[in-house]
């Protein structure tokens, strides 16, 4: 899958060029930076996001370099996602399909990321302080490393580690747990040794119609946890977060009661 990634973004810009756009409801999308014109500073990445699932794009629709890859990985982070969402509702202390009939796994989007080596890294970022706005997050990285989170005020580095995919909370199921689950604040550090590649497969359902609101779950609610986010759509909540782009701030205190 990283291979199939760096291919994509090694190859000639012509080959590359066809997939450029800057509309979030296309099913591919390739540029630099989603928040180049809305975001405080530009980060040293490029990405190309594929959408592949409730309704994959067959290998012939991706593009050549990768379809096959993407199409085969996908199905098997699907499948992944599955068994997490079993996990997570158990921890909720809810029967185990009950994330999975809330659609949290129905959708994902699968973002490609390329940071290629930096000659300045100190002074610039791959990836500025955020939290994904999605459910949860399956990441693959390579071996370079740059990814942080944020735990308690410090920032500490996530190795990479052969074979291991990272698992990240995000926003969403935050605020459908009412903060039982706490959404990851995260960056990536410039490197002068890469390129860096990394895929992020985003568990959300922004590209398919979901008119589905989301709030804290009931059954999690009593008079001494009350509800502390106001319902919304995942479709308004990534319209939110993809117009503030990545400033640093959370996108979650829009809703907070
Ligand atoms: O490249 C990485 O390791 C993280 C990417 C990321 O945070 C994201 O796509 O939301
Ligand atoms: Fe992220």
């Amino acid at each position: 899958m990283k291979s199939g990634v760096r291919r994509f973004h090694e190859q000639d810009a012509e080959q590359r060029r066809q997939f450029y756009t800057r509309n979030f409801s296309s099913r591919i999308v390739y540029n630099s930076n989603f928040d180049l014109y809305t975001g405080p500073a530009a980060n040293w990445r490029d990405t190309v996001s594929f959408n592949m699932a409730p309704d994959p794009l067959k290998p012939e629709q991706l593009p050549t370099v990768c379809g096959e890859i993407v199409a085969e990985y996908s199905a098997e982070v699907v499948k992944l996602g599955d068994l997490l969402f079993e996990l997570l509702s158990e921890a909720l202390g809810l029967r185990s399909n009950y994330l999975k009939d809330l659609d949290c796994g129905r959708g994902i989007q699968m973002v490609c990321h390329y940071y290629p080596a930096c000659p300045q890294p100190e002074l610039t970022l791959g990836a500025t302080k955020h939290a994904d706005n999605d459910f949860i997050t399956v990441l693959l990285q390579d071996h370079i490393g740059g990814l942080q989170v944020l735990h308690q005020g410090k920032w500490i580095d996530v190795p990479p580690l052969p074979e291991a995919l990272v698992i990240n909370i995000g926003d969403f199921l935050q605020l459908i747990s009412n903060d039982k689950f706490i959404s990851v604040e995260h960056r990536v550090l410039a490197n002068s040794r890469g390129p860096r590649v990394s895929v992020a497969c985003l568990f959300g359902t922004y590209l398919f119609p979901n008119p589905r609101k989301y709030g804290p779950i009931e059954e999690l609610l009593s008079a001494e946890n009350p509800a502390k986010y106001r319902e919304t759509t995942t479709a308004e909540y990534v319209c939110c977060g993809n117009d503030k782009g990545l400033d640093g701030s959370s996108t979650l205190l829009q809703f907070k009661l």
